[in-house]
């Protein structure tokens, strides 16, 4: 695949105007240079105020005060160009506006200015996509907290942006429609959609993730997951993820232990899944 740069953001600042006479305006990005490739998977990883929604509000094209610096986006579709790239908020009901899945993703649509006759065939397949093409009439209050997470997914993929941006999409969800939110995310990446994804959950990085790492309005670690997990990399022997304060899921710190008694296990069981099978490899 060409290695074509969807967002560039060079020397990026952002300081919203001060709240009240005399008080120090707060800088939320500092200095930030962040590019994002076609097809690439980002983990945006950080705590609360951390600065990781700015960043993504930047990242799309949001018009914010106090923002500085040089910002290329070349993932907006040519119809819907000059408008921000949408983003999966992390409420629910954030950006819905339709009564059903179909009218949500209609109403974004023709909000963007798209051709009216190309719409509802455009939004009938972007439902189909995401697994909800036998509920897209169904009113929005029945839908499950995770199916209206699909439905702005649907959203974003039928304004052909070649990247999704999901800013902790997963965190109001219980386990299992997390789960499949992100497994949604995922399958649409192996089949070539850029994506950014924003969470505070370890477990949800990947094998082959890019991370990058936000603290106090700074990236701190721009690497890859097995790089964000490896203590060895360390002079301290602490790895990244440690050094910044995460904890590790439970897998990965699992290897830690075995690596301590002379076995490592690579690449790194990001799940209990993996886990479970690195075992079995070693109790042969
Ligand atoms: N327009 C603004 N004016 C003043 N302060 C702001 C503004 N926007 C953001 N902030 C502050 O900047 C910090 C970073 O905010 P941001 O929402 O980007 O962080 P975050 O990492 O996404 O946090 P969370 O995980 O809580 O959503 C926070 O302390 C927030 O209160």
């Amino acid at each position: 695949m060409e290695h074509r740069a969807l967002i560039e953001m060079k020397r990026v600042s952002v300081t919203p105007p001060a709240q009240a006479a005399g008080r120090k305006p707060p800088t939320v990005l500092k200095d930030i240079d962040f590019t994002v490739y076609n097809g690439q998977w980002v983990t945006l990883l950080g705590r609360n105020g951390s600065g990781k929604s700015t960043l993504a509000k930047a990242a799309a094209g949001f018009r914010l005060s106090g923002l500085k610096g040089r910002i290329a986006n070349a993932s907006r579709s040519a119809e819907a160009s000059g408008k921000p790239v949408p983003i999966v908020m992390q409420q629910p009901e954030a950006a819905l506006l339709g009564a059903t899945p179909l009218e949500d993703v209609v109403l974004l649509l023709e909000q963007n200015e798209l051709a009216a006759e190309s719409i509802i065939g455009i939004a009938e397949r972007a439902l189909r996509k995401v697994g909800l093409g036998e509920r897209m009439h169904q009113p929005i209050g029945t839908l499950s907290g995770g199916q209206k997470q699909l439905v702005a997914i649907a959203g974003c993929l039928a304004m052909d942006s070649p990247l999704l941006m999901l800013d902790e999409a997963t965190s109001m969800l219980d386990p299992g429609a997390s789960r499949s939110v992100l497994e949604q995310a995922r399958s649409l990446h192996l089949e070539g959609i850029a994506v950014l994804w924003i969470t505070q959950k370890l477990e949800e990085l990947r094998e082959g993730d890019r991370i990058v790492v936000l603290e106090d309005g700074r990236i701190v670690y721009d690497g890859y997951a097995d790089g964000f997990y490896e203590r060895t990399l360390r002079a301290d022997g602490g790895s990244i993820c440690e050094r910044l304060g995460f904890e590790a899921p439970y897998p990965v710190r699992v290897a830690w232990e075995l690596e301590q008694l002379g076995l490592s296990v690579r690449p790194f069981p990001y799940t209990e899944e993996m886990l479970a099978e690195a075992v079995k490899r070693y109790g042969r």
